[in-house]
């Protein structure tokens, strides 16, 4: 699959002046429930309603979705409030219920996208469809697994793709439900620009309150949409109570965020950053020279350590290297989370390193 301009055909056809809104909650519940939702939400900027009718869980016992009735809710919202619909599919029988009940998108859930022959089956059920398809990021930061998702589909024949980006789980706890790693969601973008991108802050974040901060990121990141989980009483939701939004914070979201130009051709705006890019230009240099003189003296301590037969691991300068470097860095406005990572990358290449020097 190479990228083309045609990838984003589905989405320029909109003609939207914002980014595409897919909004509504987590789960459908009772037809009472999508109804309210989808009529608070029928004037603002959403385009796609959404709702889970079969739900993945982590574990059982748990409310796995009403099934296919909540496809008889869905048709209801399309007739009643004209928004378009869409629902999760995650084997060949939701493909062919969602396709008989005209869900007009669907999408396919990090839990599937880790499956080749998941996703295989979901391609072979829906070949040739011309409703949307968009495919999240499998749970684990696997970029060639989750472009293998959609080029599977696209083999299929199917010509309205996009991608959701979810976030990953990590076995490491941090402030996000599934940790974003936007850089992955770049290299994305580097790889197929023309091919939609969506976000998905709810769970990214998991918590209703970080949910603003995450669509910004994400827009100041040329993602082309976002994809919002609201319900009227998030509180007592039957499912991610604590990440779905109310119809009206999401309507104000929408005029709190800040859709910035992809580039701007203004002398104003390219002389300063031409100046600015020149100076990175130079500290990135510097910052490459001192990272080959680290290693270098890392090579003869290697250099040592096999003269004296000693373990190139040593964890207690190791941990005491990063917590002085933590300190610097936090007073150098750098964020704990970039330090570790950042010297966890070094140790690893300073390990290479000394192994390539001790087993050569
Ligand atoms: O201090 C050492 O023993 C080193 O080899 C250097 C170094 C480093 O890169 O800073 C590398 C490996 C060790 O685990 C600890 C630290």
């Amino acid at each position: 699959m190479e990228n083309t301009k045609e990838l984003r055909t589905w989405l320029d056809d909109m003609k939207l002046n914002h980014p595409l809104v897919i909004a509504g909650p987590c789960s459908a519940e009772t037809e009472e429930q999508v109804l309210k939702i989808a009529h608070e939400l029928k004037d603002s900027d959403v385009s796609y309603f959404r709702a889970g009718i079969w739900k993945p869980r982590t574990r059982p016992g748990m409310f796995e979705g009403v099934g296919e009735i909540g496809l008889h809710w869905l048709k209801k919202v399309k007739e009643e409030t004209g928004m378009k619909t869409c629902t999760e599919v995650a084997n060949a029988a939701h493909v062919k219920l969602a396709l008989e009940h005209d869900v007009d998108l669907l999408w396919i859930g990090a839990r599937s996208t880790v499956s080749p022959f998941i996703m295989q089956e979901i391609a072979d059920a829906l070949a040739g469809t011309d409703k949307i398809v968009l495919v999240k990021n499998p749970v684990n930061p696997d970029l060639a697994l989750w472009l293998g998702g959609i080029e599977r589909l696209y083999t299929a024949g199917i010509k309205n793709l996009g991608a959701i980006h979810r976030g990953f789980s990590t076995y490491e706890k941090s402030k996000y439900r599934n940790t974003p790693e936007w850089q992955l969601a770049i290299e994305f973008q580097n790889k197929f620009p023309d091919l939609p991108l969506i976000n998905d802050p709810s769970h990214i974040t998991g918590k209703r309150d970080m949910v603003f901060d995450v669509c910004q990121t994400a827009l100041d990141l040329n993602f082309d949409g976002l994809m919002i989980e609201t319900h009227y009483d998030p509180e007592n939701a039957w499912s991610d109570a604590a990440q779905q939004v109310t119809p009206d914070a999401l309507k104000q979201i929408m005029v709190d965020l800040k859709v910035k130009k992809e580039t701007e051709t203004a002398v104003s705006y390219r002389e300063p950053l031409e100046n600015l890019r020149a100076q990175i230009n130079v500290v990135d240099d510097q910052l490459i020279d001192l990272l080959g003189k680290r290693m270098q003296v890392a090579d003869k301590i290697g250099q040592l350590k096999k003269d004296q037969n000693v373990a190139v691991l040593q964890s207690r300068r190791w941990n005491e290297i990063l917590g002085n470097m933590v300190m610097e860095g936090s007073s150098k406005g750098l964020s704990e989370e970039f330090v570790l990572k950042m010297f966890k990358a070094i140790h690893q290449e300073s390990i290479v390193h000394q192994e390539k020097i001790i087993n050569g």
